[in-house]
């Protein structure tokens, strides 16, 4: 926001000029295992998940403009910019309340068809940025609905908080974990897979453990309680996957597991402040840190 001078032709005015801009840094997530359960009538899948934010962020900026428009930086992102989750979600607020135009500007830095859902956070955090910039008033359910509209994984992303989701993982349950003292590794083996041909690679079953349960007790037990139904059917067709997992276990995880519908490969070390230091090859990705 700023104040301009103008000493024009009709004397001394004083104009409020406003600048409204947001820069806001959309996050990832993690899945804390993954059970596909069911199919459902309308094509996509029931599923049982605890997701969790990730730290590992895009930037975002939203500023007013003379018209709407897109630029981006960072990593590529296939597709048109037009077909942008970013411009999506402007649109679809656009459609129901006056927006004035937008520039937006997406820095790109969380890898794609990595199973982190950086798309859905970078669509959650414009409609959360444009509700706050221009007075909407939405509350999160409202922005929730929204975000449903734009993909699965979005509406997590509104409120951005650990939950147990179900249904097409865009209805939530709050849960409580105790993370805490546990350093996290994030592997991105450089390639991309693509969340529709996950899905049709898995056989909806049954899960064999109450996720919620089985969360609330310490990490070292989850190797043998908790698991990511799309880690088996994936693991044949692309098995860097295993590969990884298993480097990572080597390394002295406790836990080990592809985050959604891949490829990328977490581990979880309790107890340590930072990750190990692994060799893995130069093309992979590496995000340390904590959750
Ligand atoms: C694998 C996860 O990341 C787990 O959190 C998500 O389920 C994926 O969510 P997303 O990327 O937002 O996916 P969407 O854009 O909604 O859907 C992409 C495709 O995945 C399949 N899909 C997705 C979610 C779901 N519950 N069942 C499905 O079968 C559908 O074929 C759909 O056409
Ligand atoms: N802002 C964006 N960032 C990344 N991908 C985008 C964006 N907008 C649209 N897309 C499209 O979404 C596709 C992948 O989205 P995303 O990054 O969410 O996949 P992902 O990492 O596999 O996450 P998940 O499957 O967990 O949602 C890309 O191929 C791209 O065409």
């Amino acid at each position: 926001m700023c104040w301009a001078f103008d000493f024009g032709k009709r004397g001394f005015s004083l104009r409020y000029i406003l600048l409204i801009l947001m820069l806001v840094f959309p996050n990832a997530k993690l899945n804390l295992g993954l059970y596909i359960t069911s199919q459902r009538p309308d094509g996509f899948r029931n599923l049982e998940s605890v997701f969790v934010p990730l730290p590992w962020t895009d930037a975002l900026e939203v500023v007013s403009a003379a018209e709407t428009t897109l630029s981006l930086t960072g990593i590529p992102i296939p597709g048109e910019p037009s077909t942008n989750l970013c411009l999506r979600a402007y649109e679809l607020l656009k459609a129901d309340f006056t927006l004035p135009p937008v520039h937006l500007h997406l820095h790109k830095v969380v890898p794609i068809g990595a199973g982190l859902g950086g798309g859905s956070g970078d669509a959650a955090f414009a409609l959360r940025a444009l509700n706050e910039l221009f007075e909407l008033a939405l509350p999160p359910e409202t922005l929730e609905a929204y975000a449903r509209r734009l993909g699965s994984d979005c509406a997590f992303f509104v409120r951005n908080k650990p939950v147990f989701a179900y249904e097409k993982g865009d209805v939530f349950e709050d849960i409580s974990l105790n993370l805490t003292d546990t350093a996290c590794k994030v592997v991105y083996p450089n390639m991309h897979i693509s969340t529709a041909e996950a899905y049709a690679r898995v056989q909806p079953r049954t899960p064999r453990h109450d996720l919620r349960a089985a969360l609330v007790q310490p990490v070292e037990t989850w190797r043998e309680t908790i698991s990511n139904d799309f880690e088996d059917a994936l693991t044949p067709y692309y098995p860097v996957l295993g590969e990884i997992k298993q480097a990572l276990y080597a390394a002295g995880a406790a836990y080990a597991s592809l985050s959604g519908s891949g490829s990328a490969v977490y581990g979880l070390f309790p107890g340590q402040e930072q990750p190990p230091l692994m060799q893995l090859p130069a093309a992979y990705q590496v995000w340390d840190g904590r959750l």
